[in-house]
C-alpha cells in the first residue's frame, strides 16, 4: 500500500492554563484525539468554527508543537524522532501560508528577494540561479516584474499573498500547509488567490492542509475534507460526500449556515441545537468521528 503524504494518528493537545481559584494548574484539551490522512498531491481541507483547534493541528502537523499525544507521519517517517539533518530536510519539504502575509514577509526586503531568500538560506543553487528561479515562480502566482522592486506595504493584500505563496512554493515542497489563506482579504479577490492555489497543486503536485471556517472556500478546492468541532474530529470524507450526505449534525449545522453550497436534500437534517459556524468552541462534545465513505 503506498504511504501517505501525512498520517495523522490520534493526535491530542492538552494545554495548560493558569492557575484557577483554587490554585490548581487548569488543563484544557485543544485538540483530541484526531485521525486523517493526505495523499500526495491531494487537498485535505479541515473545517470548523473559530476555536474548535484547526490551528493547532495546523502547527502539530508542522512539528511546531509536540502533541500530548498521538503522532504526525510525514512520508512514513515519525516527524518527532526525526535527526537534527533531517528536520532542516523536512522544514523544506513542509511549508506554510498563514493568514496574514504582512507577517510572513519582511517589511524591508523587495519583493524578489523575499523569494529569493529560501534558497539563499537552504544553499540551493548559484545566485544567478536563485535569481531566475524567483522570477519564474513569482511569474506563475501573476506577480509580473513590475512589482520585483517593490516592499510589502507597496503592494495590494492579495499581491502580498501571492509573494507569500511564491516564498513557499520556491522551495518544492511537497507539502503546503494553507491556515486562512484567504480570509484577510477581499470576496473578489479570495477566487484569484484560491484558483492560483488550486492551479498550482494541480501544476506541482504539492499536497495540502487547507484550514479555513469557511466551506465555500473548502470546498472549491478540497479532495477530502474533516470537520473539527471542539478539538474533535467529527466528520471526514471526500469532499463531495461531506456536502451531499452530511452524517455528523454538527456539519449539517456548518452546511446550513452556508445555504448557497447546500444541495437542498442535506437541509433537512436536524441541526445541532446553538451550533454556526463562527461561534466560539465551548465545552467538549463526544468526539465520534463518522467517515464519510467514498459512494
Ligand atoms: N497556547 C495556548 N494555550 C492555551 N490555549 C490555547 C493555546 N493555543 C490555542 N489555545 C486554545 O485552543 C483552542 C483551539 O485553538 P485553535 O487556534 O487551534 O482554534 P482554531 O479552530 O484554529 O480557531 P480560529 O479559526 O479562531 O483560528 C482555543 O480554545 C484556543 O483558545
Amino acid at each position: 500500500m503506498a504511504v501517505s503524504l501525512v498520517e495523522v494518528r490520534n493526535l491530542s493537545m492538552t494545554y495548560r492554563l493558569g492557575a484557577g481559584m483554587l490554585g490548581r494548574t487548569r488543563l484544557f484539551r485543544a485538540v483530541d484525539d484526531v485521525s486523517f490522512s493526505i495523499d500526495a498531491g491531494k487537498v485535505y481541507g479541515l473545517v470548523g468554527e473559530s476555536g474548535s483547534g484547526k490551528s493547532t493541528v495546523a502547527r502539530l502537523v508542522l512539528g511546531l508543537s509536540r502533541p500530548s499525544g498521538g503522532e504526525v507521519r510525514f512520508q512514513g517517517e515519525d516527524i518527532s524522532s526525526v535527526t537534527p539533518a533531517r528536520w532542516k530536510e523536512l522544514r523544506r519539504e513542509m511549508q506554510m501560508v498563514f493568514q496574514d502575509p504582512m507577517s510572513a514577509l519582511d517589511p524591508r526586503m523587495p519583493v524578489l528577494d523575499q523569494v529569493v531568500e529560501p534558497l539563499t538560506i537552504h544553499r540551493i543553487g548559484a545566485a544567478a540561479e536563485r535569481v531566475a528561479g524567483a522570477e519564474a515562480m513569482l511569474a506563475s502566482v501573476g506577480i509580473g516584474l513590475e512589482l520585483h522592486g517593490r516592499f510589502p506595504h507597496q503592494l495590494s493584500g492579495g499581491q502580498r499573498q501571492r509573494v507569500v505563496i511564491a516564498r513557499a512554493l520556491i522551495l518544492s515542497p511537497r507539502l503546503l500547509v494553507c491556515d486562512e489563506p484567504v480570509s484577510a482579504l477581499d470576496v473578489s479577490i479570495q477566487a484569484q488567490v484560491i484558483n492560483l492555489l488550486a492551479d498550482l497543486r494541480t501544476r506541482l503536485g504539492v499536497g495540502y492542509l487547507f484550514i479555513s471556517h469557511d466551506l465555500r472556500v473548502v470546498r472549491h478546492i478540497a479532495d477530502d475534507i474533516g470537520v473539527m468541532h471542539k478539538g474533535c474530529l467529527v466528520e471526514t470524507g471526500p469532499a463531495e460526500n461531506i456536502f451531499r450526505h452530511p452524517q455528523h449534525a454538527y456539519t449539517r449545522a456548518l452546511l446550513a449556515a452556508s445555504p448557497d453550497l447546500v444541495p437542498r436534500r442535506c437541509q433537512k437534517g436536524p441541526i445541532a441545537p446553538g451550533v454556526s459556524a463562527g461561534q466560539p468552541a465551548g465545552h467538549r462534545s463526544d468526539c465520534t468521528a463518522i467517515s464519510s465513505a467514498r459512494l
